[in-house]
């Protein structure tokens, strides 16, 4: 059983990142994935940035973002769901932090903490990242109930690498979905 009830409903971040093929185009079609299933509801984007390839050098920019959404699922059935976008959206696994047309890690499942083969809450890398950090800071309110936004910030303070991540956009997806489905 994937579900809890709904009064168990809780706000999860996801983190985008893509850097083949036409970037916001893929973040956006993967937003809508997201929210086309019955138990996910997409409720804050952040802004879109443009970041400098962090791991292995030699490939293009990314651009990033990040998404709170609501949700019944588990966050094992949510990662399942975000692997399965991703594989529909052209992501093919070859290089260690290399290319692909779309990637995205739960970060955050309302403070839960778990270590399976399959998935590591938080996120164990998210908190070195200002590709993901600073995305992220834009959506998570002050007095989110787990901590985040006191984490974020903190982490924030005294990260190297915030020159990497340069604003590009706001985030068209309620736009870019109305105009879709007219
Ligand atoms: N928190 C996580 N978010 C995304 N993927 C995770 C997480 N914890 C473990 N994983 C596993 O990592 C790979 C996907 O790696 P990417 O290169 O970031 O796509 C997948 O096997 C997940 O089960
Ligand atoms: N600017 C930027 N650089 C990156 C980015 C990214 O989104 N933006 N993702 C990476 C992470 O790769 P991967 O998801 O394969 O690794 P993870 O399991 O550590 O998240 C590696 N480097």
């Amino acid at each position: 059983m994937t579900t809890t009830s709904p009064s168990e409903l809780s706000e999860a971040y996801i983190a985008l990142g893509a850097n083949l093929g036409d970037r916001e185009a893929t973040l956006m079609q993967a937003i809508s994935e997201l929210q086309k299933h019955p138990e996910i509801e997409v409720l804050r984007c952040s802004n879109l940035y443009e970041t400098d390839p962090v791991g292995y050098l030699d490939q293009p920019c990314f651009v990033n973002m990040a998404v709170a959404v609501r949700t019944s699922l588990d966050p094992e059935a949510l990662l399942a769901f975000m692997l399965d976008i991703e594989l529909r959206l052209g992501r093919e696994r070859t290089i260690r932090f290399g290319p692909r047309t779309v990637d995205l890690d739960l970060l955050w499942a309302g403070g839960r903490v778990l270590d399976t083969p399959l998935l590591t809450l938080p996120h164990p890398r998210m908190m070195e990242r200002a590709f993901v950090l600073i995305p992220l800071a834009d959506i998570v309110p002050e007095g989110e109930p787990s901590g985040l936004f006191e984490r974020i910030h903190n982490a924030l303070d005294n990260l190297d690498g915030k020159e990497g991540v340069r604003f590009w956009k706001t985030c068209n997806w309620h736009s870019a979905s109305a105009l879709s489905e007219s």
